[in-house]
């Protein structure tokens, strides 16, 4: 008998992917229906449990996105920005629910999501752990405590296979920070610094980006003030928390009204 809702992940064979079918495969309340990676992928073709190296799930890996789509309730998609605005094309005419862990989108990326939006819930988030979305809201709360004596600083660690920066995380956590200054974030965020950048600006929210090794995910939020500093911290030591988080979101959103939402809106702290 088959279970419901039934799921495809998009991107199999990466981290998260293959993180994401073990959790979809092993749940009670779900079915792993489909399997998606890109053309000419030597997994393609190959039950999704043997390529990963272990027993048969029953379920064969595609490149045929749409037809993975079309038969999902829900897709979990942790891929790239330019994969993801393919397949929430998709899910916009299938109905399915699009769960995005995609980071390194653009604004613009981010605006194509719109009309897609309007047709089937997309749920979105940098990060999707239960941790840093609690502190999204710890530093909303510090930043508007606090005035412009104290520099925000975001610092994150990641793996050197990290394509895309400031991560995902660092983003929403300056946004948040933004947001309790009551400030916009593109007005005073400073990046990438090198070189003679002269004295840091009053008010600005910095980023810095660390990648080495294995580091799943670290991120500090820094207040500096002279004579003292208060440091907001996430350690991820375990890519499930990221995965637990899609799959709560991926069940969240069947039934539920056409939107844009985050994993705020999915853990019912949007209001906290
Ligand atoms: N929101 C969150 O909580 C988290 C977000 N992330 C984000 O998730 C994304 C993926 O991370 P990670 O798993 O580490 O990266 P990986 O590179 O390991 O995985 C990405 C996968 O997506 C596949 N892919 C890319 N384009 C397509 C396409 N057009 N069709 C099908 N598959 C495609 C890649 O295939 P190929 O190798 O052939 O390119 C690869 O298998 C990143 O943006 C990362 O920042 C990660 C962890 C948590
Ligand atoms: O690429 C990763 O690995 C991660 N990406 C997300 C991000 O960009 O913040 C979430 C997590 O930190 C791991």
């Amino acid at each position: 008998m088959t279970k419901s809702p039934a799921i495809a992940v998009m991107g199999a064979s990466g981290r998260m992917g293959q993180m994401l079918i073990s959790q979809v495969s092993a749940h009670e309340g779900m079915t792993l229906t489909g399997a998606v990676e890109r053309a000419g992928h030597d997994w393609i073709g190959q039950d999704v449990g043997v390529a990963m190296g272990g027993a048969a799930l029953g379920v064969i890996v595609t490149d045929d996105a749409a037809a993975a789509i079309g038969t999902a309730s829900a897709i979990i998609d942790f891929t790239a920005p330019a994969a993801t605005l393919a397949f929430a094309a998709h899910a916009a005419k299938s109905g399915a629910v699009h769960v995005i862990g995609t980071t390194g989108m653009t604004a613009e990326d981010i605006a194509k999501l719109e009309p897609f939006a309007e047709k089937t819930v997309i749920i979105r988030a940098g990060n999707m752990s239960l941790g840093v979305n609690l502190l999204t809201l710890l530093t909303k709360k510090v930043a508007a405590a606090l005035d412009a004596d104290f520099d925000i600083e975001i610092i994150e660690a990641h793996h050197h296979h990290k394509v895309d920066a400031p991560s995902g995380t660092a983003l929403m956590l300056g946004e948040a920070a933004a947001q309790g200054r009551g400030v916009a974030l593109e007005d005073v965020s400073d990046r990438g610094r090198d070189g003679i950048t002269g004295a840091r600006k009053r008010g600005d929210i910095g980023f810095a980006a660390i990648r080495g090794g294995d580091i799943v995910g670290e991120h500090d939020v820094m207040f500096a003030a002279p004579g003292e500093r208060i440091v907001l911290r996430h350690i991820a030591s375990d890519r499930t928390v990221f995965a637990r988080g899609a799959l709560k979101a991926a069940l969240w959103g069947q039934g539920r009204e056409a939107g844009a939402y985050d994993m705020l809106d999915v853990l019912g702290l949007n209001d906290a």
